[in-house]
């Protein structure tokens, strides 16, 4: 169906660009959420609070009803356990699932991938650290420096591209070329709270920095109105 936003029909290739963090500790709410959103949303995100309260099987409910699914476990573990869970959530039909982006781990998922649509992300730098919190972790350079490299590997683990900040994601697109995905959460629509996020860009800017998809949770799902706030940022995404 054609969503129609103050007058104008957002294209459905526009609304894949939005995905949702279902970020809630009951599948009941989880559902509640999706059942207002409607046809709205397209793409949502189930991450680790979901997942931990019974939500990996919304998945197949979700799939079911049409909609994207994206499993943001953020792997990191032995080759063989991270390549068997990505066959894993292959099989069970996500089309993106997060693995930190270090070598052998993006390696192994993407063994655990090959042949199946699942699109493997590895997470750069995550958006809720800046330069100190990567210095605490014993990263020695910053966090551009940082994210250079891991993008650069990520591309060479033959993966389909990375999670990074939309403040990165210029950099990340001259490094991953036009075929590889750029996802960007830790974007805030202008006046939105900011919360734990510190590397953060407007929907608009994100997509204009090379970001193929945004993903937005709590400027959506803790809104008065949850509606118009995805409305609103896919209005922002198909003028940007
Ligand atoms: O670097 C990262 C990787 C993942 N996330 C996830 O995205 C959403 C963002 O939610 P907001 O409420 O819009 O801040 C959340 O599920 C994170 O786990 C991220 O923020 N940064």
């Amino acid at each position: 169906m054609t969503q129609v936003v103050q007058g104008t029909p957002i294209r459905a290739d526009v609304r894949d660009k939005l995905i949702v963090a279902l970020d809630y500790n009951s599948v009941a709410a989880a559902e509640a959420a999706v059942a207002q959103l409607g046809d709205v949303v397209s793409f949502y995100k189930i991450g680790l609070e979901l997942a931990v309260s019974g939500g990996i099987d919304l998945a197949t409910d979700l799939i079911a009803a049409g909609k994207k699914v994206f499993l943001d476990l953020k792997l990191h573990d032995i080759g063989n356990t991270v390549e068997r869970a990505t066959a894993a959530a292959a099989e069970r039909g996500f089309d993106i699932l997060t693995v930190h982006a270090y070598p052998m781990t993006m390696a192994a998922a993407a063994r655990g991938a090959a042949g199946s649509k699942l699109e493997v992300l590895g997470v750069t730098v995550l958006t809720s650290y800046d330069d100190a919190d990567l210095a605490a972790t014993g990263v020695v350079g910053g966090v551009t420096e940082t994210v250079h490299l891991r993008a650069g590997q990520a591309r060479d683990a033959g993966i389909a591209g990375v999670i990074c900040a939309p403040t990165d994601a210029a950099m990340v697109r001259a490094i991953l070329g036009p075929d590889r995905r750029v996802v960007t959460p830790g974007v805030r629509p202008k006046g939105a709270a900011v919360g734990d996020q510190k590397r953060i860009a407007t929907p608009a800017e994100a997509l204009a920095a090379g970001a193929d998809r945004i993903v937005v949770g709590r400027p959506v799902t803790a809104a008065e109105d949850p509606v118009a706030a995805a409305q609103a940022i896919l209005a922002e995404l198909q003028g940007a």
